[in-house]
């Protein structure tokens, strides 16, 4: 066993308390890090590795950094993922004999970060705490920055809990390990990465203290173990005041609306699905609040919306008095302006880390609230002048900094000059002296001027050598000699001190370090004053934040049109001319189609929407479910008039391609969803689902579609949504009471489609597939020879007609398994086959796409042929390069489009158009992408890999197969190829 030198050992022993983090060691002006983390460390933040002598046998692996930047490293450690214990000198190494003891100061976590780019203003940055006890489930979230605390439980569900989980987004989760486990296995929606921290170590005598006895007695007995193990854990790091935490926000879940976070991804709340941008969610387009603490608060209401009536008419009336009162909105947003984050800057106060600039921003702040105050007061909405009496300016802790604190103070706390002078007589004083000093210097210089006859000669001061007397070489001479004493030697002069100089420096210095002491000592004593009076300034932070909340809904509501929603408590849910109000905001051109919408138990209370892809099929079921949510968490909602009843849960089932992330196949995803829709629904629930049973084949995929549909008819009984691309289930409005056939217009001109974006009562029948896939710029070829092998497919099969027969007469599955080969398997077969085949053909020979003997079979079938409904846009317009659609030709529906998709201008899937196009214009990519190099040769080759694969696939196969399962056939072909 190696023994190492004192120094080392210490390091290791502190290592113990630190063994998941980066332990920066303190040495001297650097952090020092050793052994394994000096590895991991100088890879990570790329300083060099360096070693040395420790007593063992081998070097130890060393590197640092300077103290004095060593908050850059730290952010770019926890930044990706890791913390990082901080282990200071606890004694002055300048008055200690031997080693220095040497101890952890805080430990920096993702969930405990104080400072530094990870918190971005809008946000919050929660550290969350899960525990599960006698078949309850807990969750505490804490903000360390913003003193935030919230803490639920509910009868113990892992859904339940990830659900909760998903609404704070944390940074960090501590709890169980095996309950950690458990919820990491599946992963959360939300792109941000959680770091997991087991830990189950609980201080109840610390939570106690922390907030107070009578708060604590009131917990549930879950919630209060739940907050033991999060104070234990806070004060294991951060071996500090928690100030900040000094309220509980203890709730039910049940009082919100619930949101699971599969519905809150695809309904783009908070964030977009594809970038995950907050650009193009629906907090985008509400978030006109004019402070960090505003945003935040509007974002923790997106994702909790009420289910009380009277809560939710309380904001409601305060949005439409703004709504109506253009003046009062701009005085509030003017005085609202000048507000820092209070509550931030009141985290800062409770840490200990706030300057004198932090000071001054809470000054300017608070110096804004008698107005806000007053104009809430003197407002005719109840609820503004509810929280206009609420309002505590504190104009006393104002008064306190304003005369402590100079007008424009430095950053550091510790060089003094950052109070005001007549604050502290003391400091004046010394000041004075100080200040008399220097006066007393520069008559020294001129007297030595003087007496010496040198004009050059001057005084000066530096930190290593004090103040000297500066000489020029070529004056030298002049100088006396005895009573200068020689200091520094420089290249064109001598520096000397005089025994006088001297002992006034010790003068001077003695009071500057005292002024700095007493600066300090005089601005912590204030930062401790501040902080007895946080729960006042944390109060009135969530006013402001409210009222902020309110006047940027009443702005994008008066902007955008909306309308004051009804809330009721019955059933029937009717929408007059609503709109989806980001793609409406989206669309430049206010091009939007609005919408009525009707589900009630009298009209029908499910909707089975049919219709061309592209046709706005999801944009509509979409724009329901937000029209709801945007009523309950009190906003006015995109409609003409709107009447809502309380909904207590949405579900949505929409898209696909991204849930493969989760490591879980689209099928199965879909399937868990609908599980839980199963499960946890109420009739006061809103369901949506979109191209229901899509992931699997065709026969299996239209019977578990109808026999959902059937339980949320029979059993679940709530309003729904549902798209399907299987025109077939139409038939189910004959035998369902509540469920009515819609679908999205669409006009057949000659060989256009232009597509309405209006429901219309009735089920559609075509898909269009063919022709969207045209519009996405698919290959020329590609389209010719889907449109020929879909006019044979429909001449082989019988009509849907038949189908229908057999599952109204209730033959089940094995009856409807026959509709494989049905219009939606043919479309999608033709389009796989030709696909296929191109992407081998193509790479080889690609012929020019618009040549009509390129391929037998792509015999363009014009308007009217087959049964009447396809039509071929491409047998006229598309001549030329493949993805060119003659300009002049276009409907205005066609360049928006495939302006839309070329330029893929949107990231968001409600606004860069349908998920089907998206699917389309990847394989068209696909398309583009193959190496033109030695096409001949390789051709001959690349047909024949072509239809070993069509062989190996099966004609059966390729009916059921979706366009994605199609991608990935193509992708094996590719690699095929690529083998050869
Ligand atoms: N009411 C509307 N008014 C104007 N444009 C709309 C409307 N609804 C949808 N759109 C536009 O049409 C595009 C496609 O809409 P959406 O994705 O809802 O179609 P879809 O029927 O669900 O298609 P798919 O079945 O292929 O997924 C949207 O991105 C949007 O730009």
């Amino acid at each position: 066993m190696a023994k190492y030198t004192p120094m080392i050992e210490q390091y290791l022993k502190v290592k113990e308390g630190a063994k998941d983090a980066f332990l920066f060691f303190r040495l001297g002006d650097f952090y020092e890090m050793f052994f394994e983390d000096a590895l991991l460390a100088s890879k990570e933040l790329e300083i060099t590795l360096t070693g040395r002598e420790g007593g063992g046998d081998e070097r130890i692996p060393m590197c640092g950094v300077p103290y004095h930047s060593a908050e850059g490293y730290i952010q770019r450690l926890i930044e990706k993922g890791y913390k990082v214990a901080i282990c200071e000198q606890l004694d002055d190494p300048a008055t200690t004999k031997g080693m220095v003891r040497r101890d952890i100061v805080r430990v920096v976590t993702p969930g405990t970060v104080m400072e530094g780019r990870t918190l971005a203003d809008k946000n919050n940055n929660y550290l969350v705490c899960v525990t599960e006890l006698d078949g309850m489930a807990a969750l505490a979230a804490c903000d360390l920055t913003t003193g935030e605390l919230y803490v639920t439980s509910s009868p113990a569900s892992e859904e339940g809990l990830r659900g909760e989980i998903g609404i704070y987004e944390p940074a960090e989760i501590l709890g169980d390990g095996e309950l950690l486990e458990r919820l990491r296995s599946d992963s959360l929606p939300g792109g941000k990465p959680i770091v997991y921290t087991p830990w189950e170590k609980k201080d109840e005598e610390k939570a106690r203290g922390q907030f107070g006895e009578a708060v604590w007695a009131r917990l549930e007995r879950e919630r209060a173990q739940c907050l033991s193990i999060l104070i234990s854990y806070l004060n294991e790091t951060q071996r500090r005041s928690l100030g900040q935490l000094s309220h509980i926000s203890s709730y039910e879940p049940g009082n919100f609306m619930i949101l699971d976070p599969f519905t809150r991804r695809n309904l783009e709340l908070t964030e977009t699905v594809r970038e995950r941008s907050k650009k193009g969610s629906l907090l985008w387009l509400l978030d006109r609040t004019e402070t960090s603490m505003g945003a935040r608060l509007l974002r923790r209401r997106i994702d909790k919306p009420l289910l009380q009536r009277h809560q939710i008419e309380r904001r409601l009336e305060a949005v439409e008095h703004l709504y109506n009162q253009f003046i009062l909105r701009e005085e509030l947003r003017l005085a609202l302006k000048e507000i820092y984050d209070l509550e931030r800057l009141t985290g800062r106060v409770a840490y200990g880390s706030a300057n004198g600039r932090d000071l001054n921003a809470l000054k300017l702040s608070l110096a804004q609230i008698p107005s806000l105050k007053e104009l809430c007061l003197s407002s005719a909405s109840s609820t503004l002048r509810e929280l206009g009496e609420a309002i505590d300016e504190c104009a006393d802790l104002r008064e306190i900094i304003e005369k402590a604190i100079i007008d424009d103070p430095p950053v550091s706390i510790r060089d003094g000059g950052m109070i005001r002078p007549g604050y502290h007589e003391r400091l004046d004083e010394l000041r004075e002296a100080g200040s008399s000093g220097k006066r007393w210097i520069a008559e020294l210089e001129a007297k030595e001027r003087q007496a010496t006859g040198i004009k050059s000669l001057k005084i000066g001061f530096n930190k290593v050598f004090g103040y000297y007397i500066e000489v020029t070489r070529s004056n030298l001479s002049s100088l006396p000699e005895g009573r200068y004493e020689r200091k520094q030697t420089l290249a064109n002069a001598e520096r000397f001190v005089t025994p006088e100089l001297k002992e006034k420096e010790a003068l001077i210095l003695e009071a500057q370090d005292k002024m700095t002491d007493l600066e300090y000592t005089l601005f912590s004593e204030l930062r401790d004053r501040l902080c007895a009076q946080i729960p006042r300034l944390q109060r009135l932070a969530e006013n402001v934040a409210e009222i902020d909340v309110y006047q940027g809904l009443a702005a994008v509501s008066a902007e955008h049109r909306f309308v004051k929603p009804t809330l009721t408590d019955g059933y029937d849910l009717h929408v007059e001319g609503g709109r989806h109000p980001v793609v409406e905001a989206v669309l430049k051109d206010a091009s939007f189609i609005a919408n009525d919408s009707s589900l009630s138990k009298q009209n029908g209370r499910i909707l089975l929407i049919t219709g061309p892809n592209m046709a706005g099929k999801s944009t509509y079921m979409r724009q329901v479910a937000l029209i709801c949510i945007l009523a309950q968490i009190g906003c006015f909602v995109p409609a003409d008039k709107a009447e809502i009843p309380v909904i207590d849960r949405v579900f949505t089932r929409i898209g696909a391609a991204d849930d493969l992330i989760g490591g879980q196949s689209t099928f199965m995803v879909e399937m868990a969803d609908i599980q839980l829709m199963t499960e946890q629904a109420t009739p006061r629930s809103l369901i949506i689902i979109d191209e229901l049973g899509r992931g699997t084949s065709t026969g299996e995929g239209m019977a578990i579609a109808q026999a959902v549909i059937e339980y949320v008819h029979d059993v679940i009984g709530c309003k729904a949504l549902v798209s399907t691309h299987f025109h077939e289930l139409a038939h189910m409005e004959e035998m369902l009471e509540g469920l009515r056939n819609y679908s999205m217009a669409v006009q057949e001109s000659g060989d256009k489609v232009q597509f309405l974006r209006k429901l219309i009562p009735g089920p559609a029948d075509s898909s269009y597939g063919i022709y969207c896939a045209r519009l996405a710029g698919l290959p020329g070829s590609i389209i010719d020879r889907a449109y020929g092998l879909l006019q044979n497919m429909e001449q082989m099969t019988s009509p849907a007609g038949g189908i229908r027969e057999g599952a109204e007469n209730g033959a089940g599955i094995t009856t409807i398994r026959e509709a494989a080969n049905t219009e939606a398997s043919t479309r999608k077969a033709a389009i796989t086959e030709a696909a296929i085949r191109e992407a081998a053909a193509g790479i080889a020979t690609r012929r020019d796409a618009g040549s009509p003997a390129s391929s037998p079979s792509a015999e363009p079938v014009g308007a009217g042929a087959g049964a009447g409904r396809i039509v071929n846009p491409g047998a006229l317009a598309a001549e030329g390069a493949p993805k060119a659609v003659n300009p002049s030709g276009e409907t205005d529906y066609q360049r928006q489009e495939a302006a839309a998709l070329e330029e893929d201008h949107f990231s968001s899937s409600s606004a860069s158009g349908s998920d089907f196009g998206s699917e389309v214009v990847q394989l068209s990519i696909f398309g583009d992408e193959e190496p033109r190099r030695g096409r001949k040769g390789a051709g001959q080759r690349e047909h024949s890999v072509a239809d070993d694969v069509m062989a190996a696939v099966g004609a059966a196969d390729l009916m059921n197969m979706t366009p994605l399962q199609a991608m990935q056939l193509l992708n094996d072909l590719k690699m095929k190829i690529r083998a050869k």
